[in-house]
């Protein structure tokens, strides 16, 4: 075909495009579509493709490109499958159907988080046996749902199977977040996930009098505390221009749940928090902070949690560690400057460096406002193309690291 059009929009857009089509958004992903999607995939690429059932109906989906040195650890391409909800009114153009604008820039959910990792992993892949390259090392992507709500039915699970020990993870790559500077951020750590409910109760009554020991008043001095933490250190990150976000912990207060009338002064009152924990607090110690917050603000004050991870780790960024000396050696060659930081939220690195294999946070995007999670996620095409060319490069610098003490 030579007529103009969408023909000559480059392939690997076009695919990219295909799959931001599927819906797999919270909180009722279509998995069974992206399954399928990835299936697809390794039968044209002519890789192995495994399936493995974590929970009902949560497949982790694994294509594999065999090394010629099976000795050897294998390099793990991770990425999720779920993205977040959207408000459709504040999008200027449909979240699930790929937009492209005059100027090159897709729209969709999933755009930045992270569905262009996936596609850039699978063209890079492409490329590379297209052009008949082999590595030592065997690549496996694995293709993750349940991220975005945990990763609960995920890659927790699936990092505590058979299957997973089987691939023999010697180093993983995981999604980043993109950057808006001609820079790429690049995650060697996590904060750790802590998601608080404090429940408060008290004495109820008619609300026109003043009862004392209300369930309010004592969850009012709990949220007084916590958001008086969340000050201070908001007053350290921008006091310090050497901390970056993920080096200080964080807190919203996200939900208040209680109350059934205006005169009726109820009994119990809840607040949820969002602590993103950094990884150099004493976890014991803050756990005994926010116990004791919740005893100062008087009797019948309890904290439980919804999430709690408190295997925070850290991905060494110096030559010691040589995958990093592969990783950092490529992006020089490419004149690419890195930024080394502690993922500020959380993803599924977190499950696959809690089990020893060392893994970077890394999306090759750069030159891009930060719009994961956001109204009009979108990827310029060109941004999303340069990170095939990079993994291009870095596949074959990952797949050829010589043989390691770990290895054997
Ligand atoms: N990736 C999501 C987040 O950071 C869900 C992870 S579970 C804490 O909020
Ligand atoms: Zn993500
Ligand atoms: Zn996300």
């Amino acid at each position: 075909m030579t007529s103009k059009g969408p023909e000559e929009e480059h392939p690997s857009v076009t695919l990219f495009r295909q799959y931001l089509r599927i819906r797999t958004v919270q909180p009722k992903p279509d998995y069974g579509a992206a399954v399928a999607f990835f299936e697809e995939r390794a039968r044209q690429l002519g890789l192995g493709c495994q399936k493995v059932e974590v929970a009902p109906g949560y497949v982790v989906t694994v294509l594999t490109w065999p090394g010629t040195n099976p000795a050897l650890s294998s390099i793990l391409l991770n990425s999720h499958t779920d993205v977040v909800p959207v408000f459709k009114e504040h999008w200027s153009h449909d979240p699930f159907e790929a937009f492209k604008d005059s100027e090159g820039y897709i729209y969709a959910r999933g755009a930045q988080d992270m569905k262009c990792v996936s596609i850039q992993y699978l063209e890079a892949v492409r490329r590379l046996k297209v052009e008949g390259h082999r590595f030592p090392r065997t690549i496996h992507m694995t293709f993750v749902p349940d991220e975005e709500v945990g990763g609960h039915q995920g890659m927790e699970l699936f990092v505590q199977r058979p299957e997973f020990q089987a691939l023999r993870a010697g180093f993983a790559l995981d999604e980043g977040i993109a950057n808006p500077t001609d820079a790429f951020t690049v995650f060697y750590s996590e904060r750790s996930p802590w998601w608080v409910r404090v429940t408060s109760t008290g004495r109820p009554g008619h609300g026109s009098l003043f009862i004392e020991d209300t369930a309010a008043e004592k969850l009012h001095k709990v949220v007084s505390s916590i958001l008086a933490f969340r000050e201070k250190e908001w007053q350290r990150l921008q006091s310090n221009p050497h901390l970056k976000e993920g080096a200080v912990t964080s807190v919203n207060l996200t939900k208040l749940e209680g109350g059934v009338a205006y005169n009726v002064v109820p009994a119990t009152m809840s607040a949820s928090f969002d602590f993103r924990v950094a990884p150099d607090v004493d976890f014991k110690a803050f756990e005994e902070q926010l116990q004791s917050w919740c005893q100062a603000a008087g009797e019948g004050v309890t904290l439980e949690f919804a999430q709690k991870w408190m295997h925070p780790q850290v991905t060494p960024t110096d030559d010691s560690n040589p995958w990093w000396a592969a990783f950092s050696q490529v992006c020089k060659d490419m004149n690419l400057s890195l930024e080394p930081e502690i993922m500020p939220a959380s993803t599924d690195s977190r499950f696959i460096r809690a089990v020893g294999v060392p893994a970077l946070g890394f999306s090759p995007l750069n030159r891009t406002p930060v719009l994961l999670h956001d109204h009009d996620e979108r990827l310029h095409e060109a941004v999303f193309l340069r990170g095939v060319d990079i993994y291009t490069r870095l596949l074959p610098a990952l797949a050829s690291v010589p043989a390691l003490p770990s290895d054997s």
